[in-house]
C-alpha cells in the first residue's frame, strides 16, 4: 500500500489530474501570455508579424530552458538575431508595428478605458481626492443614516502594448529597445494599469482642479506574485530619471531615486533587471553595500568599480537608482547624518518593494526613517506587493500626511494624488497556481511525503500533482530547513547528480554562500532548494514549477508569497502544503486563500478545496493568530525546546525513532572511542594510555 495514498485519504485532490490541459505540463507550461487572468491583449490592425525571434512568453522553445534569463527570453541565436532587429528599431519607428503596437496616439472613449480595465480584473481609486462625493445610506433597523464616502474611481487609458509607449509617453528609443530585447511584448495586467499612472501627468486622467499641481502621483498597488511589478515601477523610473538629467544644465550626477527591498536576494534581483532595462540609457543603478559612503562629492564610483564583496575599500556611490535592503541603508544615512543626507536632497522617487514587510514591525522603524530623512519637497512614493492589509495602507496614508504636516513647516510641500490599484482580488494567490494540501500526520509522515513527492516514478494519480524539479521546499526555521537537508541529502541518485542536485539557503550562510547556491539554483544545477521564508518573497526563479510548504506558512500573506515563486508570468505551478495533525489547528488561513484561489481560477465542479474542510477546521483567535505569525509553530523553534522537550521530540524531522537514533550515537561513540584509543596507542609507542591513572605527589 503506497503509504502517501493512506495518509492523504482525507483530502480530495484539487483537480483531477486528467483535467490538466496536456498542452500546458505543469512542470514548464507557459500559457501564450504572460497575464494572470489570460485575456487576449487588443493589438493593432496589422498583423502582427511572429517570427523565430518573436520573443513571446509562448515561444515553446523556451520551455527547454528552466532558468533562461527572461519567461520569454529566445535563445542565444535568437537573440542575436533579435538585437539586430531591436537596433533596427531604434533607427526606424516604422519598426514599432513589428513589436505588436497599437496606435498609441489614439484615445479612447472613457466606456473603452473602463471596460478594458475591468475586463482585466484593475481596480484604480483615487484615495485622497480633497472633496469626496458621499452617499447617504440607512443602516439597520433604527434608520441611522450613515455618510459613506465614496473613493472615486479612475480609468487612465491602459497600456495594451509596449509599443505605445515611446509615442504616447515619449520613452527615449533605447528605453523601447531594452524592453523589446528583454522579450516583453504584452505587458501584465499590473503593467497596464500602473504605467499610465505613472507616466504621465495625474491632471490628463483626474479633474484638473482637484489633482493640484504635482506631476507624478503617490501609488499603492496590490497585484499577484510573478505578476511584472519590478517592470512597472522600473520602467517609469529609468524614464522619469533621463527626464531629469534631460532638463539639468549641468553634468553632476545626484540620486534621484531609493528602490527598497526586505533581502539582499531581492535586492540583487531588481538590480539584474533594472540594470537590463537601463543599457546604455545612462541611468545608473547600484546595490548598495556594507562600507559604501554616499556623502563624498569628489570621487564617482561606476557600477562596474564597485566591490561584489563587502569588505574593501570605502566607496562613495553617486548613482541614479540606489537599491537598498532598509537596514543596510539606514545605517549609511545614520552615520552620514551630520551632512544632514544631503546627498539625498534629490531623491524624487522612492519605491518600496514588498512594501508589507518593508512597513511591518521587523523593518518598519528602518523604513520610515530612510522615507522621512528623504527631504525633496516633491518626493513621491510608490508601495508594491501582492497582499497589503488595511494597516499597512493607513500606515502609509498617515506617513504621507505626516511628512506634508512637517515640510510645511519648511516650505510648501507639493502634494499629490495618492492613487490605489488593486489586480484581480486582492490578498489572494496567483490564479494559475494548482494547490494542494496533504495530510500527513505526522512529522515521519511528512517526510515520507517529500520523498514520495521527490521521486516523481513512483507518484501516481491518487497522489497528487506531478511536482518536477526544480522547486522550493519552505520550512519554518533555519534549524528545520538544515535537518531537511540533511535527511534529504542522499535522495537523488548519483547518476542524477546526486548531493550537488538539492542545497539549502538561509540567512546564516555567508554572502558569498547565498550568492553562489542561488546563482546554481538560478542555472538549474541545483533541482530542490531548501529554505526559510527568506526566499518567499519577491525572488524569480523562473523556471520554478512547484513549491512545497513542508512547515505550513504562518499567515495568508505568506503562504501567498511562498507558493508565488511558482507559476510566474503566466506559467502554471504547483503549491503543496504537508500538514501534520499538529498543523491543523493553524490550517485556516492556508484553506481560505486556497479555496479563494479555486474560486477565482473558475474551479467550479466540486474538485476542489470541500466547504466541509473548511468549515470543520478551527478559527484562531486575533491573539493566537499574531502569536502564530510571530513565532511560528512553538515546537518546531528553539523556545519550544526548552519548555517542552517531548514535544519537541516528536517535531525533529528524522525518519528514525529515537531508539534508532540512540543506537546510531552509541555506535558512533564506541567508534569515536576505539578510533582515539588506537591514535593515543600510536603516539605512545603502544604503551596502554586509557587511563593514566592520578599523578603521585
Ligand atoms: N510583460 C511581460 N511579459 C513577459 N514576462 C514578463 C513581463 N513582465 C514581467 N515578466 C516576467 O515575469 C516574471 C515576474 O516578474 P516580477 O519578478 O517583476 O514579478 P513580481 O510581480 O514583482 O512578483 P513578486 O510579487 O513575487 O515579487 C519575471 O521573470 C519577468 O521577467
Amino acid at each position: 500500500m503506497d503509504p502517501l495514498k493512506l495518509l492523504s485519504r482525507s483530502t480530495k485532490r484539487s483537480r483531477p489530474l486528467s483535467a490538466i490541459p496536456s498542452s500546458s505540463t505543469l512542470s514548464n507550461g507557459q500559457n501564450g501570455t504572460p497575464q494572470s487572468f489570460n485575456i487576449k491583449p487588443k493589438v493593432g490592425s496589422k498583423k502582427r508579424k511572429r517570427g523565430p525571434n518573436d520573443g513571446s512568453a509562448a515561444d515553446g522553445a523556451d520551455d527547454l530552458n528552466f532558468f533562461g534569463d527572461s519567461g520569454s527570453k529566445p535563445s542565444s541565436s535568437k537573440r542575436k538575431i533579435e538585437s539586430d532587429q531591436a537596433k533596427g528599431l531604434a533607427e526606424d519607428d516604422a519598426d514599432q508595428e513589428d513589436t505588436g503596437t497599437l496606435n498609441g496616439t489614439q484615445e479612447l472613449s472613457e466606456e473603452e478605458r473602463r471596460s478594458i480595465l475591468k475586463k482585466h480584473k484593475l481596480k484604480i481609486i483615487w484615495l485622497n481626492q480633497p472633496t469626496p462625493a458621499t452617499t447617504e445610506k440607512r443602516k439597520g433597523k433604527e434608520n441611522i443614516k450613515v455618510k459613506k464616502i465614496e473613493k472615486p474611481s479612475v480609468f487612465p487609458q491602459p497600456v495594451q502594448s509596449f509599443g505605445e509607449l515611446r509615442e504616447r509617453y515619449n520613452i527615449s528609443n533605447r528605453l523601447a529597445e531594452n524592453i523589446h530585447e528583454q522579450g516583453y511584448s504584452v505587458p501584465t495586467e499590473v503593467q497596464l494599469g500602473s504605467l499610465p499612472l505613472l507616466l504621465q501627468e495625474p491632471a490628463k486622467y483626474l479633474p484638473g482642479e482637484l489633482c493640484g499641481d504635482s506631476s507624478h502621483v503617490d501609488l499603492l498597488t496590490v497585484a499577484p506574485t510573478g505578476s511584472g511589478k519590478t517592470l512597472a515601477f522600473m520602467i517609469p523610473l529609468v524614464r522619469n530619471i533621463q527626464a531629469i538629467r534631460r532638463a539639468k544644465s549641468t553634468s553632476t550626477k545626484s540620486t534621484s531615486a531609493i528602490i527598497l527591498a526586505p533581502t539582499k536576494e531581492l535586492v540583487g534581483q531588481i538590480v539584474n533587471e533594472g540594470r537590463k532595462l537601463a543599457k546604455g540609457t545612462g541611468v545608473q543603478i547600484t546595490q548598495v553595500r556594507k562600507g559604501m559612503r554616499l556623502s563624498e562629492a569628489d570621487s564617482e564610483v561606476q557600477d562596474s568599480d564597485v566591490d561584489e564583496g563587502t569588505s574593501g575599500p570605502v566607496s562613495t556611490v553617486k548613482s541614479d537608482i540606489l537599491v537598498s535592503t532598509p537596514g543596510l541603508l539606514q545605517s549609511i544615512m545614520e552615520n552620514e547624518r551630520a551632512a544632514e543626507n544631503e546627498h539625498l536632497v534629490d531623491v524624487k522617487f522612492l519605491v518600496l518593494d514588498e512594501a508589507d514587510v518593508l512597513l511591518d514591525p521587523l523593518f518598519r522603524d528602518q523604513t520610515l526613517s530612510i522615507w522621512n530623512g528623504l527631504s525633496n519637497q516633491e518626493l513621491r512614493v510608490s508601495l508594491w506587493s501582492a497582499t497589503m492589509g488595511s494597516n499597512i495602507e493607513e500606515l502609509a496614508r498617515s506617513t504621507i500626511n505626516d511628512r506634508r504636516v512637517n515640510l510645511e513647516s519648511k516650505g510648501s510641500p507639493v502634494e499629490a494624488p495618492l492613487i490605489r490599484l488593486v489586480v484581480g482580488l486582492k490578498d489572494s494567490a496567483v490564479p494559475n497556481v494548482q494547490h494542494k494540501l496533504i495530510y500527513a500526520a505526522t512529522e515521519q509522515g511528512k517526510l515520507m511525503g517529500l520523498r514520495q513527492l521527490l521521486h516523481p516514478t513512483t507518484s501516481t494519480a491518487e497522489a497528487g500533482p506531478p511536482l518536477r524539479p526544480p522547486f522550493l521546499v519552505f520550512t519554518q526555521t533555519i534549524e528545520r530547513a538544515v535537518a531537511l537537508h540533511s535527511e534529504l541529502l542522499y535522495d537523488i541518485p548519483a547518476e542524477a547528480g546526486g548531493i550537488n542536485r538539492i542545497a539549502v539557503l538561509h540567512s546564516d550562510l555567508s554572502d558569498s554562500a547565498r550568492d553562489l547556491v542561488m546563482t546554481r539554483f538560478r542555472k538549474g544545477e541545483i533541482w530542490v532548494l531548501i529554505t526559510t521564508d527568506l526566499l518567499s518573497r519577491g525572488v524569480d526563479f523562473r523556471g520554478v514549477n512547484g513549491v512545497v510548504n513542508y512547515d505550513i506558512p504562518t499567515s495568508s500573506a505568506a503562504y501567498v508569497h511562498r507558493v508565488g515563486r511558482a507559476g510566474r508570468a503566466g506559467r502554471d505551478g504547483v503549491a503543496i502544503t504537508l500538514y501534520s495533525q499538529e498543523d491543523v489547528p493553524y490550517l485556516k488561513h492556508v484553506a481560505n486563500v486556497v479555496s479563494m484561489a479555486e474560486k477565482q481560477n473558475g474551479s467550479t465542479d466540486g474538485s476542489g478545496m470541500q466547504q466541509w474542510l473548511l468549515d470543520a477546521l478551527p478559527t484562531l483567535t486575533k491573539q493566537d493568530k499574531q502569536k502564530f505569525k510571530k513565532h511560528g509553530l512553538e515546537s518546531r523553534t528553539s523556545r519550544g525546546k526548552e519548555k517542552n522537550p517531548k514535544a519537541s521530540r516528536k517535531a525533529r524531522i528524522s525518519t528514525k525513532s529515537g531508539f534508532a537514533r540512540k543506537s546510531e550515537n552509541n555506535r558512533k561513540g564506541a567508534i569515536q572511542g576505539s578510533q582515539r584509543r588506537a591514535q593515543a596507542e600510536a603516539e605512545n609507542g603502544g604503551e596502554e594510555t586509557d587511563f593514566g591513572g592520578f599523578e603521585q605527589d
